[in-house]
């Protein structure tokens, strides 16, 4: 015999209402594709993390599509400090010599990857690591950053010039959750290091996403960096265009990549404080939501909408397979 704890009419409701508000929303995005980019920094507790996992089989088992791009620039630091290996940043992006590329290697494909797939297989045998290599998935190119108007060699940095987005696809119709680290070679087979922000755009490009959500340890964007009290709810694609050359180190690539991906068809690109317990379901469950938006240049009503992605053709070669 089991006793039942009494609660008020209210806790119920209150209960309930929470589910009936995911309602909509469940309905709008069922079936389609989520690229959620988890950050380095969103990533150092051990029950953000677990809570992060839970998220991620909560959609898959919701009807979405999930696929998860991590990054691992804390873990990839700690790694080189171990090691006396010294690194520095320069406009948000690592400068990466082959040394370096080792470990970025080792540390994102071997060991964040990996930790990543287990949490979310605790709850099944839903995850699958992949690197930005295998089945020809991401091809790079290096590229330079503009640092005070000058461009800066980064060494062994890239940029995603082609994505062949099928072994992602098969996996995801297998009912599987794609777990995507951002290293890729260049057409010469040589390995280059992708900011984890870059790669997930460009995924979520080429999968023709209907959202790009981000994770990271600020509440969202921030209007006038360094301050911290105004955060940005919502921006178009041509207000974040103007806001770029104003913005500081991990946030370039980051409000970059939002840009990119919603001016390559994605419906929404997020940034959410990944330091807040279940941040993804909040964000893509509620009415409100969290963090900073990046939307068209002429959103629609952030509501749920059965309409799919407005394709505005992908900037990054989609190849077939031959
Ligand atoms: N306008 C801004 N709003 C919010 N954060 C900013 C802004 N400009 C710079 N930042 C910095 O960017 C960091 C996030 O980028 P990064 O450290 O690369 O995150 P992640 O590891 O999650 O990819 C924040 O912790 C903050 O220090
Ligand atoms: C070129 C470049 O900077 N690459 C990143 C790759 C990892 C990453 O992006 O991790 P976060 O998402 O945790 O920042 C790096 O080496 O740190």
């Amino acid at each position: 015999m089991r006793i039942r704890t009494q609660h008020s009419t209210e806790e119920q409701v209150a209960k309930a209402s929470i589910l009936i508000e995911a309602l909509p929303w469940l309905e709008s995005y069922g079936g389609k594709t989520i690229v959620v980019k988890y950050g380095g920094n969103a990533m150092i507790d051990d029950d953000l993390k677990r809570a992060f996992a839970q998220d991620v089989v909560f959609l898959r088992r919701c009807g979405l599509r999930p696929v998860v791009v991590h990054g691992g620039g804390p873990q990839i630091s700690s790694m080189l400090k171990r090691l006396g290996i010294e690194s520095e940043f320069r406009g948000g992006f690592r400068v990466t010599t082959p040394q370096v590329m080792e470990v970025v290697r080792m540390v994102l494909t071997g060991q964040v990857g990996r930790e990543l797939v287990g949490l979310i297989n605790e709850h099944g045998p839903l995850a699958v690591g992949q690197s930005g290599e295998d089945g020809g998935l991401m091809v790079a190119e290096r590229r330079t950053a503009e640092v005070d108007g000058e461009q800066v060699d980064l060494g062994l940095v890239g940029d995603v010039t082609q994505v062949r987005p099928y072994a992602v696809q098969d996996l995801i119709d297998a009912g599987r959750i794609p777990v995507i680290s951002s290293v890729a070679p260049d057409v010469n087979g040589v390995i280059h290091n992708l900011n984890a922000d870059t790669a997930a755009a460009a995924i979520a490009e080429a999968l023709g996403a209907a959202r790009l959500v981000a994770l990271t340890d600020v509440e969202g964007l921030y209007a006038a960096w360094p301050d911290t009290s105004t955060t940005i709810a919502q921006l178009t694609a041509d207000e974040l265009d103007e806001m770029l050359p104003s913005l500081a180190s991990g946030m370039i690539p980051k409000m970059e990549a939002c840009l990119r991906a919603v001016r390559g068809g994605v419906e929404r690109a997020t940034v959410i404080d990944g330091r807040v317990k279940h941040a993804l379901l909040l964000e893509m469950f509620t009415n409100e939501g969290i963090g900073t938006m990046v939307t068209a240049d002429e959103p629609g009503p952030v509501v749920p909408s059965p309409v799919g992605p407005v394709q505005t053709g992908p900037r990054v070669d989609v190849a077939r397979p031959s």
